[in-house]
């Protein structure tokens, strides 16, 4: 888990998550797989982390300028090679790794951005911007570009800048990991409070270019919330934003950025709004008879304007999965905090709703003092469990599992309806193509219109089988969700696995548009091909 005192996270092991400290111990490995065999009658007691790893030789070699910025070292390259969706975990951890970039490249300064950029443009070479490498739909893969890659890692761009404690805003670099950037904004007492699971390894320019979703299920979900301004390089030159906290002048450049996902140019720093770290917190968890009913409460406790600062919804199989409950009752995760005044009573009125929607309302903690108590604390089990699921992640790739989520968002006149259908699809499609298995649902993000359910699948796969056995069930639950109005992705990004249902969802003259855009940007057309357009 991610120490505090740790400016940087290190060492990674280039086939796993995170830190090498960190991984499951062999004994809850074991156990994992005890449980995983119990529960499927399978044998997932294999393990898969030796996958035979064979990546072509580096077909470019930089020039002399740019030498001491590169690396063709096998390990690097391996690590710069996929991101870590489930298929990648795959690749990396049982059936390898064949296509890898060329070259790693490490500017530290725009005007190394710059240089590496126009040397792949004179030389036809595809680069891919690549920040923590955490992608979860294919947006850093470099084997399917035709032709030389150089993966652009960003993280030697690491420092916060500057930090303006009047505005309270911060300039930070796109290289910047979420625990480095709130270990240099921590003497300042101010905090980004912008929390993606993946916050141990992913980064500022990460953020935004994939328009990331934190931890905060309302208020300032996206990182969009957060930016100001935002310096690029693209192929054809700089493109940098005025700070301001509000314009209505024209469409916005940085909404242009936002979500460009590496193919208009190379995000290199963005001045972010800051917050003081609060000083009340609050929390509690409540449970509902059924899914059903915690959403028909959800509803009203957003429209209500008592504004939760968190509040996530897991139904009875996730809520197990995750420590929170015994698998018989959906559970609501409520918070509150501030840095100025108490949260008791914004606590009471919302258990007070909740309660009159059905609920029945848990343990209430304010600032570590009970209100009142029930048995256990769901909610502490549950964030727990959710800084330590992309760990335990990794053991279940191993054992031979097929274990992988995706996220929509739709508006509450749908959201019943969708989530029902998109479950028994995806059931349908998990039984089809594993003979078993379990589909999930949490929603991580909700608003007065709408929510964004989440769902997970746990089944055993076939050895050698499992990529193209997700790819059915994701292709079942994908046609399903978008029928029933939802987008394709509330934050995970397009990368290149969401194209299909992409390029539905958005108008044919937008995609035009931001083809001419892109045009003008990269005229050669060498930033990360495949992903959004082309
Ligand atoms: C276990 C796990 C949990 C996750 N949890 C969340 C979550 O809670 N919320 C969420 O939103 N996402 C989550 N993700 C997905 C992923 O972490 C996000 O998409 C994240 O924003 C990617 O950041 P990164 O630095 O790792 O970017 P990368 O994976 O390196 O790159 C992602 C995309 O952005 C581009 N890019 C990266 N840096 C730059 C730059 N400086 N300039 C231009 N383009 C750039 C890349 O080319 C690529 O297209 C999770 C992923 C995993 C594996």
């Amino acid at each position: 888990m991610y120490d505090e005192s740790l400016p940087v996270p290190s060492p990674r092991d280039p086939t796993a998550w995170g830190t090498v400290g960190d991984a499951l111990a062999d004994a809850e490995h074991e156990a994992v797989g005890l449980m995983l065999s119990q529960r499927f009658g399978a044998d997932t007691t294999w393990r898969s982390s030796d996958a035979p790893h064979e990546l072509q030789a580096p077909r470019v070699h930089a020039p002399d300028p740019l030498a001491h910025l590169t690396s063709d070292v096998t390990e690097d390259r391996l690590l710069h090679a996929v991101g870590r969706s489930f298929t990648d975990m795959v690749a990396l951890r049982e059936t390898g790794v064949r296509h890898a970039p060329d070259l790693v490249a490490r500017p530290r300064t725009p005007d190394e951005v710059e240089a590496v950029l126009g040397w792949c443009a004179d030389a036809g070479i595809a680069c891919i911007p690549f920040g923590g490498g955490t992608s979860v739909v294919g947006g850093v893969t470099a084997g399917v570009v035709d032709g030389p890659v150089v993966a652009l890692q960003t993280r030697a761009m690491d420092r916060v800048l500057e930090v303006d404690t009047t505005s309270r805003a911060a300039l930070v670099q796109a290289g910047a990991t979420g625990p480095s950037l709130e270990a240099q904004l921590r003497p300042h007492d101010l905090t980004m409070r912008f929390f993606p699971q993946s916050f141990e390894m992913s980064t500022l320019g990460g953020w935004v270019a994939t328009r990331a979703g934190g931890h905060y299920a309302t208020r300032l979900t996206h990182i969009d919330d957060l930016v100001e301004s935002i310096d690029a390089v693209t192929p054809n030159g700089r493109w940098s934003s005025r700070r301001l906290p509000g314009s209505g002048a024209g469409p916005s450049p940085d909404r242009m950025l936002l979500g460009s996902e590496g193919t208009l140019g190379v995000i290199t720093s963005a001045w972010v709004r800051l917050q003081d770290q609060p000083v009340h917190r609050g929390g509690m968890s409540v449970t509902f008879d059924d899914f059903a009913d915690a959403l028909a409460a959800l509803r009203p406790l957003v429209q209500s304007g008592l504004d939760p600062a968190n509040c996530r919804v897991l139904d009875p199989g996730e809520a197990y999965l995750n420590g929170a409950g015994d698998g018989t009752r959906a559970v609501m995760v409520v918070g509150a905090e501030s840095p100025a005044v108490p949260v008791d009573a914004d606590l009471s009125a919302m258990a007070e709703l909740l309660a009159d929607h059905g609920g029945e309302v848990g343990t209430v903690r304010i600032r570590g003092r009970q209100l009142s108590t029930r048995d256990g604390d769901a909610a502490d089990a549950w964030k727990q469990a959710f800084l330590r699921a992309p760990y335990l992640r990794d053991a279940l790739v191993d054992h031979g599992m097929i274990i992988e989520t995706f996220e929509t968002a739709a508006t509450w006149d749908r959201l019943g309806a969708l989530v029902e259908r998109v479950r028994a699809a995806t059931a349908s499609a998990v039984e089809e193509v594993c003979g078993q298995g379990i589909v999930t649902c949490r929603i991580t993000h909700a608003y007065p219109d709408g929510a964004a359910p989440y769902f997970t699948v746990i089944a055993p796969g076939r050895r050698g089988a499992r990529a193209s056995q997700w790819a059915e069930v994701k292709q079942a639950a994908s046609e399903v969700l978008l029928a029933e109005g939802g987008t394709i992705t509330h934050h995970h990004a397009v990368g290149r696995d969401h194209r299909p249902w992409y390029d539905r969802q958005r108008p044919d003259l937008f995609a035009t548009a931001l083809g001419a855009v892109r045009a003008v940007t990269d005229p050669a057309g060498i930033m990360n091909p495949g992903v959004l357009l082309g």
